[in-house]
């Protein structure tokens, strides 16, 4: 969570007038905001529901999930920060979990074993976000949609046709979460060139699976002199972050702690530009024109309807140019399946 939050969050809770400055923050300042998690029982939901709870822009936060709701939002409903807590643990309630929602994030689906990749994740995920995405186009057309279950690279564009089907889809409401992937490749350029973490910036491009993703070293801040052999070791390491913690979890999972907190950073940034705040950026898959794809993921501008401007590139290396042509096969084969499956 960034110092900012933090700041926010520590002084809604242990001030010893809490109380007032939280009465006085929602009123006067921060308009309401309702948040709504599909998925919010699992590995990624719980923590995520968690770190929405702590996040001062939220005032009604609605979880859902089709197993252990109840324990979950009762839990963090005791937690003393702004938002009101409701549970929501039925298909029959999907609709009342939705109602009002200005952001959605969905970490609902099934997640890979060792062995597996994203892609094998889509017979079974790619129903689930289907379902998911009626229901949002029914009951809350409006709210900007944060895609966090993989395959990200098809789960967004399935989303996309379901919006299309109902006469609902706006691209600039669509959010394919690809914050993890510029956690990480913070993480390990830090590492790597010796210099502090919440200092650096690091673009990362493409989709969200192996190859896809690209990061761009080259434009990585603050600058540091890197070998060849070092950033191909740190692009690599990057692409395979997932499956790093897949096998390290050994059949418990993939990433959940690391996600959930990737995905407070992008939601929070997407509720900040609802609120109006300036310079809102952040990467995330979008249907862009960046390439000749439908979709890619690149440094996105947000603001009060969401997607204010999807910005370009920028200047590659020979590397990164190399990387964008090997990575656009794939992922354009992923968005067709997803689409192929949304229209059937
Ligand atoms: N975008 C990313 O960077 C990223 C990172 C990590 C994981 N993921 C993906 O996120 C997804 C969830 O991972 P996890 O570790 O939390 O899995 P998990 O199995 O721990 O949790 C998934 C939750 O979804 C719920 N669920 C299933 N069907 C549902 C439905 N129709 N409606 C509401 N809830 C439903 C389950 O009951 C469960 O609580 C996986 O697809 C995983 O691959 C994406
Ligand atoms: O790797 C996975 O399957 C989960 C997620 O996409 C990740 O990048 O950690």
């Amino acid at each position: 969570m960034r110092a900012s939050m933090l700041r926010s969050i520590k002084s809604l809770t242990t001030s010893p007038s809490s109380h007032i400055l939280r009465r006085g923050y929602a009123s006067e300042a921060v308009p309401e905001r309702k948040v709504t998690v599909l998925g919010a029982a699992g590995g990624i939901g719980q923590p995520l529901s968690l770190l929405m709870k702590l996040n001062p822009l939220v005032s009604n936060l609605a979880l859902y999930d089709i197993a252990n709701t109840p324990g979950v939002a009762a839990d963090v409903s005791h937690i003393n920060t702004r938002s009101e807590v409701v549970g929501y643990a039925s298909d029959a309630e999907l609709g009342k979990a939705l109602e009002g929602a200005d952001v959605v994030i969905i970490p609902a689906g099934v997640p890979r074993k060792p062995g597996m990749t994203r892609d094998d994740l889509f017979n079974i995920n790619a129903g689930i976000v289907k379902g998911l995405c009626e229901a949002i186009a029914k009951h809350c057309p409006n709210a900007l949609v944060n895609m966090i279950s993989n395959p990200v690279n098809s789960t967004v564009p399935i989303a996309a046709e379901v919006f299309k089907k109902a006469g609902t889809y706006d691209p600039k409401r669509l959010f394919g979460v690809t914050t993890l992937d510029v956690v990480r490749a913070k993480t390990f350029y830090a590492g790597k060139a010796m210099v502090p973490v919440a200092e650096v910036n690091v673009p990362v491009v493409g989709g969200h699976a192996g190859i896809t993703i690209l990061p761009l070293f080259s434009q990585a801040t603050p600058k540091a002199n890197l070998s060849d052999e070092v950033i191909t070791a740190l692009t690599k390491r990057t692409q395979d972050g997932g499956t790093e913690v897949v096998e390290a979890k050994a059949g418990k999972g993939s990433a959940t702690l690391s996600m959930a907190y990737a995905g407070a950073i992008f939601a929070d940034a997407c509720l900040k530009g609802l609120n109006g705040v300036p310079d809102v950026i952040e990467c995330s898959f979008v249907q862009s024109t960046v390439t000749e794809l439908p979709f890619f993921a690149s440094r996105v501008r947000l603001g009060k309807n969401g997607v204010e401007e999807v910005l370009g590139l920028g200047p590659l290396s020979d590397f990164e140019k190399e990387g964008l042509e090997k990575l656009k096969p794939e992922l354009k084969s992923s968005i067709e399946k997803g689409i192929k499956f949304a229209i059937q």
